[in-house]
């Protein structure tokens, strides 16, 4: 452990924030103010009111979670060139990559990652890097095949020039090209790395157009296939081991997504390298700092109680990000002020990628038992691990050991143990996936494993170096970025309505209070919608039906709303202009937050209820990936990138129905004012300016009324949701004759 008496590895540090605390506390002061109007006006106003009485209790219960979520900031700072003098010997690192289909994951960017990887700033012969297919791809494994023979080129050309960027494909793009005043050894191998590197994405690409030959996939079905198992490469000077495994799927077992994979992983490297840390991402990711082990070692050694860093988690940071983040799925905002918040709690949860982990706590150690391998009799080990003996033993070695007394050197396994925990029926009648390893029963698997590793009081670190530890990509296209918030959002339900949701966290285990609600904002995502959709449709409902919800524009308490609505807006503006985010940035993030809320969110509610009544089951559905070469030309990509998509999917149904009843309340509205004699069923003039905001918020679907092919919304849709809307005006004025 680190001695004490030298200087530290980490410092943490305090964000100051008590303006926007302040702020913060403003605004909930403001919505209970509104509240009490609503409550006031009930006799009034009626209907409208309870409404929105209730919505806007749902959104200051939500805010009270925000407040808890962001009132302690704290930021870690590592000092890696410490290391040495306070650390004799760094731990073995196992590192993961899953990918999981050859089409919507291109092969390129998984070896992109797993080079990057190979090639980080830490002893080779301490790193183990596991690639696992769930895909079964031919494809996949000759690439890999192909990438471990440039890897023997490229991890020395990185080590020796100390190249900051390590994945070729975004090194080679970065104005990398050497200049005349570069020594004229660096210029010819850049070269020559060069060339060798088009030549892999050459090769791959060739043989992604035709059939690749191979005995080891001769006819493979990938929903129905044994273990597969290939070691790349072993014993190599300079190079980590690298590992393929593909494991066995049959159509009868679940495999339960990338839980399942990464719970292969996590026995196939136990047997082979049996890492005291691993460290797992995504095929999307590739890592941007080589020092991050190092940073993550800094944690690791440098906390006094080993409780404190449970896992340390690296935050998702994008690269090539189209501007101003169209899709608002960049993060930035979410990532920074979130994270550093819950930093300041019980720690970031786990985001299922650029994350270290220590196995043992994988392995269902909690902090206070230090060691349990003593306590565990056979059966024990039987019921948590599996039958195999070489496993139990090489469990029993990590749960018992200091964290660096691990074995070193070669893999030590023979192959046929490994095929069998790769098997599906190894986890069978055993703790993985409930007790031990990354759990199942939740689209979002990370979340439910971070919660299941802080519910036994492990802390964990968020860990911001620069540059960014790692980058990824995010999808660039309507469709894909709506599956994967609705994938999200059903994840989180899911564990909101399980056993393993954290208030029973923190009534029968050691979830913080304050974690457990940081947790709640997270896992109520999906729920959200229902309020959203109500207020989106109730000042439309106010206008078609000659009633009100808002104060009129003289009486003083519009105030409240407008005061709300003023500084709430400045609020979040700030929050991207802090973080050098353009206004234009804040406004399409705004824009997508409700689009994705009554949208992806809405339908994640709907898959919820079919899970529940047992209709039917929830899937990882894998997000596209964008090909690192387009095909697009530049121009024709600069003009269209970051223009919304849509397809068939039912899922732009909402939005649409959404704009067009608002759209219809304006028209109302408007014909309203002319023929206005100044009673009481007047129209609201406050409501119309609601009806204004929603259709801008909704204006992509109004772009997509008109667009053409897939910038366009499909007849089918706009005709559902025509239909829809007409319903919802018929239902507000049956409503007031009623
Ligand atoms: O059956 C599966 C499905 C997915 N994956 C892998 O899981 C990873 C994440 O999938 P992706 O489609 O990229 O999903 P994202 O929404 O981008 O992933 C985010 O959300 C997931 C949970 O929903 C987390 O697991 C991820 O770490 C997090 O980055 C990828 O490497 C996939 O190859 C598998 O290995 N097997
Ligand atoms: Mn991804």
């Amino acid at each position: 452990m680190a001695n004490k008496s030298s200087q530290p590895l980490y410092e943490r540090i305090h964000v100051k924030n008590s303006i926007p605390r302040a702020v913060e506390l403003l605004i909930l002061f403001l919505l209970f103010l509104l509240l009490a109007y609503h409550l006031i006006s009930l006799k009034n106003h009626g209907i409208p009111s309870l409404f929105a009485f209730l919505c806007e209790s749902c959104f200051t219960f939500s805010w009270i979670l925000v407040i808890n979520c962001k009132w302690n900031q704290v930021r870690y700072i590592q000092y890696p060139d410490r290391l040495p003098e306070l650390v004799s010997e760094l731990p073995a690192v196992d590192m993961f990559v899953t990918t999981a289909d050859a089409e919507l994951e291109p092969p390129i960017l998984t070896m992109n990652t797993v080079l990057s990887l190979l090639a980080v700033d830490y002893p080779p012969q301490k790193l183990s890097c596991y690639l696992s297919d769930d895909g079964a791809s031919p494809l996949t494994y000759y690439s890999l095949v192909e990438t471990s023979k440039f890897a023997g080129i490229w991890v020395p050309f990185c080590k020796k020039y100390e190249i900051s960027i390590r994945a070729p494909f975004r090194y080679f793009t970065s104005c990398s090209k050497p200049s005349k005043d570069d020594p004229f050894e660096f210029q010819q191998e850049w070269k020559t790395v060069k060339d060798k590197y088009d030549m892999l994405c050459q090769k791959i690409e060739d043989a992604s157009q035709t059939y690749v030959p191979s005995e080891v996939f001769s006819k493979v079905d990938k929903k129905n296939h044994p273990p597969i198992l290939k070691v790349v490469v072993d014993e190599e000077e300079g190079l980590p081991h690298l590992v393929y495994i593909s494991r066995e799927k049959r159509p009868k077992h679940p495999h339960n997504f990338k839980a399942g994979a990464m719970n292969v992983l996590t026995r196939v490297s136990g047997l082979m390298t049996n890492a005291p840390f691993i460290l797992n991402v995504d095929c999307d990711m590739h890592v941007n700092n080589p020092q991050v082990i190092l940073h993550a070692m800094c944690m690791f050694f440098g906390v006094e109680n080993e409780k404190d860093c449970g896992f340390v988690q690296f935050p998702q940071h994008f690269y090539d990000g189209l501007n101003d983040d169209p899709f608002g799925n960049q993060m930035v905002v979410l990532f920074k002020y979130l994270a550093q918040g819950l930093a300041g709690i019980q720690g970031p949860v786990y985001a299922g990628t650029n994350c270290f982990h220590r196995r043992k706590v994988i392995y269902g150690l909690s902090p206070v038992h230090k060691a349990l391998s003593g306590k565990l009799t056979d059966e024990d080990l039987e019921r948590r691990f599996g039958k195999l003996n070489e496993f139990k033993e090489s469990a029993v070695q990590i749960l018992s050991a200091s964290p660096h007394s691990q074995n070193q050197g070669g893999l030590i396994s023979s192959l046929d143990a490994a095929n069998l925990v790769a098997g599906c029926a190894y986890e069978h009648g055993t703790c993985w996936g409930t007790e031990v390893g990354w759990k199942y029963g939740s689209a979002t698997e990370d979340i439910l494993t971070g919660l299941g590793i802080q519910e036994k009081g492990w802390r964990s670190i968020f860990c911001t170096p620069e540059p960014p530890a790692f980058l990824g990509c995010a999808p660039s296209c309507g469709p894909s970025t709506m599956i994967q918030t609705k994938r999200w959002a059903t994840g989180l339900l899911e564990i909101l309505f399980s056993f393993k949701s954290p208030i029973i966290s923190t009534i029968y285990g050691n979830l913080q209070f304050r974690q457990c609600l940081a947790y709640m904002w997270i896992l109520i995502w999906g729920l959200r919608s229902i309020p959203e959709l109500v207020y989106a449709l109730l000042p439309a409902y106010c206008i078609i039906s000659r009633s009100h919800f808002l104060p009129k524009v003289n009486e003083p308490a519009i105030l409240v709303p407008v005061t709300i609505f003023v500084i709430y807006n400045l609020y979040t503006l700030s929050e991207y202009l802090r973080v050098g985010l353009s206004s234009r940035a804040w406004w399409n993030n705004q824009r997508m937050a409700r689009i994705n809320c009554t949208s992806s969110w809405l339908f994640a509610c709907f898959s919820i209820i079919l899970k529940l009544i047992g209709l039917s089951e929830t899937v990882f559905e894998v997000t596209q990936k964008n090909q690192a070469t387009d095909d697009d030309g530049d121009d024709q990509k600069n003009i269209n990138s970051g223009k919304f998509t849509f397809n068939e999917s039912p899922i732009f149904i909402p939005g649409t129905t959404i704009l067009l009843v608002n759209l219809t309340a304006l028209a109302v509205g408007v014909v309203g004012f002319r023929h206005n004699n100044f009673d009481e069923s007047e129209v609201g003039v406050a409501e119309m300016i609601c009806c204004l905001c929603v259709v801008l918020y909704f204006s992509i679907f109004f772009k997509g009324l008109f667009g053409k092919g897939k910038y366009g919304i499909p007849s089918a849709t706009i005709f559902k949701s025509g239909v829809l809307a007409l319903g919802f005006t018929h239902f507000c004025k049956w409503s007031v004759q009623a």
